[in-house]
């Protein structure tokens, strides 16, 4: 398997050149999940994802990323169990990866890289009215972590995928609906690893309950290129800048302790 250490000078989106240092950050994200020191806790439940396609609004590129955008005024789309105490609502969810299928996620397990990672998106609507008051307090979000392989093509996927040549620049937006997130989940989704952490974009605020799915999905490799087929870039600039690479390294783990859900 590739590590860290392999990787050429990858050369990294303008958001990344800059200090990628928060000031007084000690619970950063993504981190390197070293298998041998997460600690077991039998208190961890299952997760419990209650999707409804019918909330599923828009696709977009956001210069970043593509997010699929849910309609999050209403419990409809709601994820709780594993480590939360409180139910939380799904708002978007997008995907990191890389120019190659060497690299591209976010988490590494014991230093693995795979060649994309997904993020669901939920914020806790027990305690918050809004994402914007959410992203704000301690674990106000809690973000699945899915690990994408290359092999066998994601039937559910494609209906996205479909959709990506529409929003190849940055700030272009398509309707998108009645798409059932449940499918790029895992089949087993009893066992992850969760630890505290942050967005891994601007504005890194350290609201996030992270929770990395140990089991991964497996998507084509004509898929990923298509996700690779993006720009950063939009339509009225002069050099197009294709839409790789855009995930953040890893961060320090500050004597953080990362929890599993199974032995
Ligand atoms: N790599 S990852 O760790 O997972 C993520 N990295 N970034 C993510 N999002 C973008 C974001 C926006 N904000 C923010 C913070 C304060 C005020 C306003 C926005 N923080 N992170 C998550 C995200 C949120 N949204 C939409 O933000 C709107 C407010 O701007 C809100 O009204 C919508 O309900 C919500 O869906 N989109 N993306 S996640
Ligand atoms: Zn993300």
């Amino acid at each position: 398997a590739v590590t860290l250490r392999d990787l050429p000078a990858v050369k990294l989106h303008p958001m990344w050149q800059g200090p990628l240092v928060v000031p007084g950050g000690d619970r950063q994200s993504p981190i390197d999940i070293v298998v041998r020191k997460s600690v077991f806790d039998s208190e961890l439940k299952p997760l419990v994802t209650d999707y409804d396609p019918q909330t599923c609004q828009q696709i977009w590129n956001n210069g970043y990323s593509f997010l699929v955008e849910y309609d999050d005024t209403t419990d409809k789309s709601t994820l709780k169990g594993g480590p939360l105490q409180d139910k939380f609502r799904l708002c978007q969810f997008h995907f990191h990866w890389g120019e190659s299928n060497a690299w591209g996620s976010e988490h590494t397990v014991d230093r693995r890289l795979f060649p994309a990672e997904l993020h669901l998106v939920h914020w806790n609507s027990d305690k918050y009215s809004l994402f914007e008051e959410a992203v704000m307090e301690d674990n106000g979000l809690a973000v699945i972590g899915v690990f994408l392989k290359v092999g066998r093509r994601h039937e559910g996927l494609q209906k996205l995928v479909d959709a990506l040549p529409a929003i190849r620049h940055k700030g272009s937006v398509v309707e998108f609906t009645r798409f059932d997130p449940a499918c790029l989940l895992p089949t087993n989704t009893e066992d992850y690893w969760t630890y505290h952490g942050s967005l891994t974009t601007p504005p890194l605020t350290e609201s996030v309950t992270w929770i990395v799915m140990k089991q991964h999905i497996e998507v084509s490799h004509d898929q990923l290129a298509v996700f690779r087929s993006l720009l950063f870039t939009s339509a009225e600039e002069e050099v197009q800048k294709s839409m790789v690479n855009n995930f953040r390294v890893q961060q320090p783990l500050c004597g953080r302790s990362v929890r599993s859900s199974f032995t």
